[in-house]
């Protein structure tokens, strides 16, 4: 068994581990990267870059499809060619790969280490049977896994995962999607877009992480107009025949039906990496789903010298809270036992559907359940929306009734990904409505739709402020 030691070791070579090695390093302690896996990281290899990729190749083909709208036809037919999309999409995939294969390569190689890691103890870890390591700290950034229900299983290569839509040489004729969260709808849709016959299940209500009702209905409309999707649905039974599959599902309030589809796409939620490391080797308490405790500002486990980022950690699994979480743990885990608190940005997210999805700040089912106003622009009447025909969708801003503070919003709409960011640096900068307000809108511009939202809270606010006023009176003259 070979033996090293260092200051830091790093469990897992994603983008929360890359980034965590580096912050090690550029402060001056020796450093050990574990990677079990493929290098490359999740976001460029099978998550962020290559589900970006599809999208864009199925929004090319909808804009030509929907052209018609402006008097502009296609006269002939508009052809999809799978082959050349996956072609596409696992070209631009690799070379976004290579950037990171090259960050990876440029890493003296005394400083990697390949094989899965486990804990013997706090700072003693063993990398499959090959090398034993002693670490005086250790920062676990080991990700998360697709999480595909056991029934499913018997289904072999016919059950597949967001990794296997991105190793496609060609596209399939029919998928049933499990699961209308980010994934489900990002793939679901650009697939359908690109010609794939696409049913999406949900067992829930909820759509693409949205938690405001108002906004998911306005969402919900908004897919279920192209798109074969139901929510609060079931798939009951699923068998392999030949290379298809035989589902038997059941649509809320109608009777079960059996189809036959080339693939079930599970996109049911993913689980953290953690039920390998034997964390129970470790001073770290755990739940009863074996996720060790830490501190949310420090990202420590209890007391021990352990420090974890990046999705394992089961919060806000974004690629730029993996960023932010890399730096803190490394910054920490070199300065230990000197750890501070890291700086937080405001809460991001973002769905690239169309309509495009997002929440900032405070999500709506987090709210507290008084002190809070509302102000709501419904996209349909929204000029420049209209102009483009992408007048679908809603945004909710809400506010403090004490101080007028933007506390978030959720938005299902055109330029969504875009107004989310004014969003998410006015809530990082504490802006209230009315100083929101100040700042300039251009014309003809969606973001007048957001003018709109933040009037009507502004409007809100001066009600409930008003309100205030009165009920005050009342008691005063009452007294
Ligand atoms: C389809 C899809 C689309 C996405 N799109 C977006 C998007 O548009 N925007 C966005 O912000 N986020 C997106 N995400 C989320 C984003 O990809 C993740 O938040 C981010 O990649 C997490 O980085 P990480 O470092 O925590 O994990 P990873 O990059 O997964 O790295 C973890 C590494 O640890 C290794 N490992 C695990 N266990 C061990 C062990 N015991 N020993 C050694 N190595 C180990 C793994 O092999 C892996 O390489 C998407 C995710 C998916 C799946
Ligand atoms: N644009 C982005 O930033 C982006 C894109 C993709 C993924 N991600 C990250 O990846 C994470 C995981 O995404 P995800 O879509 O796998 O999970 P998710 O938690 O967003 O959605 C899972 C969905 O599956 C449903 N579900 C659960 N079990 C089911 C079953 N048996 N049958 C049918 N439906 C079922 C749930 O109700 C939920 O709607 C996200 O939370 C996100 O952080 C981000």
């Amino acid at each position: 068994m070979k033996k090293l030691k260092t200051d830091v070791a790093i469990i897992g070579a994603g983008t929360a581990g890359m980034l965590a090695y580096r912050t090690v390093k550029a402060a001056g302690a020796s450093a050990v990267l574990i990677e079990g896996g493929p290098y490359g990281t999740t976001c460029a290899r099978v998550g962020c870059m290559p589900s970006k990729l599809l999208i864009a190749a199925a929004e090319a083909a909808h804009s030509a499809a929907s052209a018609s709208a402006f008097g502009v036809h296609i006269d002939g037919t508009l052809r999809i060619d799978g082959t050349q999309v996956m072609d596409r999409v696992k070209r631009e995939r690799d070379r976004f790969v290579g950037f990171v294969l090259d960050s990876v390569d440029n890493m003296p190689d005394c400083d990697k280490v390949r094989g899965y890691a486990r804990f013997i103890s706090d700072t003693l870890l063993r990398v499959d049977d090959h090398t034993e390591i002693q670490a005086s700290r250790v920062i676990i950034a080991t990700g998360s896994t697709p999480v595909v229900p056991e029934p499913y299983r018997a289904l072999g290569d016919r059950v597949i995962v967001n990794d296997d839509v991105f190793a496609w040489d060609d596209l399939p004729r029919r998928v049933m999607v499990a699961g209308a969260g980010v994934i489900g709808m990002e793939i679901g849709q650009a697939l359908a877009r690109l010609g794939v016959e696409v049913r999406l299940i949900n067992r829930s209500d909820s759509l693409g992480g949205l938690t405001d009702p108002i906004v998911r209905a306005s969402a919900l409309a908004a897919f279920q107009s192209e798109l074969d999707l139901h929510l609060n649905s079931r798939i009951l039974d699923v068998q392999r025949i030949g290379d298809e599959v035989e589902i038997r599902y059941q649509v809320d309030g109608q009777d079960a039906v059996t189809e036959r589809f080339d693939y079930l796409l599970v996109a049911t939620g993913r689980r953290p990496n953690v039920d390998a490391l034997d964390l129970h080797n470790t001073s770290a308490i755990l739940d009863d789903k074996g996720m060790p405790q830490y501190d949310a500002q420090t990202l420590q486990l209890g007391s021990a010298p352990i420090f974890i980022a990046g999705d394992v950690d089961g919060v806000l699994p974004l690629l730029h809270e993996a960023s932010d979480d890399g730096r803190i743990a490394g910054q920490n885990a070199a300065a230990y036992p000197h750890i501070v608190p890291g700086k937080r940005r405001a809460p991001l997210a973002i769905v690239f559907t169309d309509p495009q999805l997002a929440a900032v700040g405070i999500r709506f089912k987090d709210l507290p359940p008084q002190g809070v106003v509302f102000g709501e622009v419904d996209f349909a009447d929204q000029g420049r929306s209209r102009v483009m025909l992408k007048n679908y969708g809603k945004l909710r801003v809400y506010a403090s009734q004490e101080n007028g503070r933007l506390l978030g919003a959720e938005i299902a709409g055109p330029a969504a990904e875009h107004i989310a960011h004014l969003l998410a640096w006015a809530v990082q900068q504490e802006m209230t409505i009315n100083a929101m307000l100040d700042m300039p809108f251009y014309h003809p511009v969606i973001e007048e739709g957001l003018r709109t939202a933040l009037r009507h809270a502004a409007q809100e606010l001066l009600k409930s402020k008003l309100e205030y006023v009165r009920v005050e009176e009342q008691c005063v003259n009452n007294a």
